[in-house]
């Protein structure tokens, strides 16, 4: 992983302020995604706080939403970039939106300890792309998405909202 790299996010959207992956947000979480070098998967990795506690020394599940949500995400819009052969933060600027996310909890995921959230897209790299995501405790699966990003107009977006 070429994690001493800049990050697709901070690369792509430095100014963002999405809660869980913007690089502007005060007190985001701030989820930080690379190329594999195997030129296939997007690597990200956090380490959960106590404070997103579920049952007890066990992790939140919708923490892990959120993780998977974002991370798949910006895999998606990487495999966009590069299926236009050019690297992100260069414009016209790609953005896609979850459409569905789907998430398995297959094993607790424990607090305190480093998760490895390992993704890739799965078929074509299209408007609407599907994107497989693995998140792992050190060996352990503990948790599988399998969610449908939409590119959109940003533009579109707000007005969208106050319609
Ligand atoms: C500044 C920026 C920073 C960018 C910084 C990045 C921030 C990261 C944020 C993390 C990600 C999020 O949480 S994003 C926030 C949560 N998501 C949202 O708010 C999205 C709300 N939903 C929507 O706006 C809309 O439903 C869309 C855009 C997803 C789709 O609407 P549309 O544009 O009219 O497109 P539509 O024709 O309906 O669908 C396009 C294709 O997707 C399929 N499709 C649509 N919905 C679904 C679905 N739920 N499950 C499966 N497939 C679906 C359709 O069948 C179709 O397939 P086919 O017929 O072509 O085969």
């Amino acid at each position: 992983m070429t994690s001493d790299s800049p990050a697709i996010q901070d690369l792509a959207h430095a100014e963002g302020i999405c809660y869980g992956c913007g690089p502007a947000h005060p007190t985001g979480l701030h989820i930080k995604s690379h190329w594999h070098e195997d030129g296939v998967h997007v690597v990200a990795r956090f380490t959960p706080s106590d404070e997103f506690v579920g049952w007890p020394g066990l992790l939140y599940g919708g923490l892990l939403a959120m993780l998977v949500d974002c991370h798949s995400n910006w895999t998606a819009m990487a495999y966009h970039y590069r299926a236009q052969g050019r690297a992100p933060g260069t414009l016209p600027a790609i953005h896609c939106v979850t459409a569905h996310l789907g998430l398995d909890y297959v094993k607790p995921t424990p607090l305190g300890r480093a998760l490895t959230l390992t993704a890739r897209v799965e078929g074509e790299v299209a408007r609407k792309t599907r994107v497989l995501c693995e998140v792992h405790a050190g060996d352990v699966l503990t948790a599988r998405g399998d969610s449908i990003f939409v590119q959109v107009d940003v533009d579109k977006l707000g007005s969208a909202a106050q319609a």
